[in-house]
């Protein structure tokens, strides 16, 4: 995504909270012996895959709502992939697009079997009105119809799912310029093609235009490396936990700068081996290795209310 890329880098060269040390690319390069280790798509094993076009109605369903978790100590994207996954399962048709247009609070926490209020539950709530609407207008009710419509590039999956679906038009203006940051659009083609493993409908000739997905996981990760550095004034709001504003410089900075960070580390590491490597698979690689359960133990991630991660 070059408007991405392009953008990301902008706020990077004139960013004023937040840095990128290459010292610290170099540290978590060297930590790794010089290569990305493998990581699996669904390493957790959560998600739903049947091999057909119900598998895109999940993942859009899932991706529609893969965003701000944290508000609830106890909710985890686990939650929300596992329970999509077995509501469908229960029923093939619960995300069929008229349904989705009429769901409701309570009928979302049932489906995901959650006890109370999600956060954002209302943001939630419109926004799956919003696909199955959109669905239903553009694409005969059905995700893999916009998938192939597509035919077979990232960079065109993200653009139709972009102006279809204003829900998924993650971008900010910083310092006057519009900067496009685009997680769940992206992360909806990386899914498909982890997913698929790159054939069928996840199959995307240019599956290597797709950046890093950014969101509150990995510019932790990227702190615990020095690869991030903060200001003194940053480090103090995210350590106590301080709510960061959605579109404040801080905000933008540390999203943009995480991008544009896993595009050098991703050079760094390509030059090194000598192969092609995929922000996809560093950004897996950075957020397996951030989640709670794996060994390096990182900062506290930022705090920001917003649908867009
Ligand atoms: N950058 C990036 N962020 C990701 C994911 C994923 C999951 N992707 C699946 C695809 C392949 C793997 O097998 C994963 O299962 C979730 N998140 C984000 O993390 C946050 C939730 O964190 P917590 O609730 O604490 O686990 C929330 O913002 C969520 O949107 C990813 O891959 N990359």
């Amino acid at each position: 995504m070059e408007a991405v890329r392009s953008s990301c880098s902008w706020v990077a060269d004139n960013a004023s909270h937040v840095s990128i040390d290459p010292a610290g690319i170099e540290k978590l390069v060297d930590h790794i012996g010089g290569k990305l280790p493998p990581i699996k798509w669904d390493f957790e094993g959560i998600h739903y895959f049947d091999n057909g076009p119900l598998t895109a109605q999940y993942m859009l369903v899932l991706d529609a709502l893969n965003f701000c978790f944290w508000p609830d100590d106890d909710l985890q994207y686990d939650h929300l992939a596992a329970g999509l996954a077995d509501a469908l399962k229960a029923d093939p048709t619960v995300f069929d697009a008229h349904r989705l247009k009429k769901i409701t609070g309570a009928a979302l926490r049932d489906l995901l079997q959650w006890p109370r209020p999600l956060p954002l539950e209302d943001e939630r709530v419109r926004l799956l009105h919003e696909v199955g609407t959109e669905l239903e207008r553009s694409f005969h009710g059905k995700a893999v119809n916009l998938v192939t419509a597509a035919n077979g590039s990232a960079v065109a999956l993200v653009d139709l799912v972009t102006k279809h679906f204003p829900g998924f038009r993650d971008h900010s203006v910083y310092k006057g310029h519009q900067v496009f940051l685009y997680k769940r659009a992206q992360i909806f083609v990386a899914d498909l093609w982890g997913a698929f493993k790159g054939k069928g409908i996840g199959e995307f000739r240019d599956i290597s235009s797709i950046t890093m997905f950014a969101d509150y996981v990995v510019p932790a990760v990227l702190r615990h490396w020095g690869i991030l550095t903060c200001s003194q004034a940053l480090v103090k709001m995210v350590d106590s936990l301080q709510e960061l504003p959605s579109g404040s410089e801080e905000e933008v900075e540390l999203r943009a700068c995480t991008i544009t960070a896993v595009e050098r580390l991703r050079e760094y590491l390509a030059a090194r081996t000598g192969t092609e490597v995929l922000s996809v698979q560093v950004d897996w690689w950075l957020w397996s290795s951030g989640l709670p359960s794996a060994v390096e133990k990182v900062p506290p991630y930022h705090r920001t209310q917003t649908i867009y991660y």
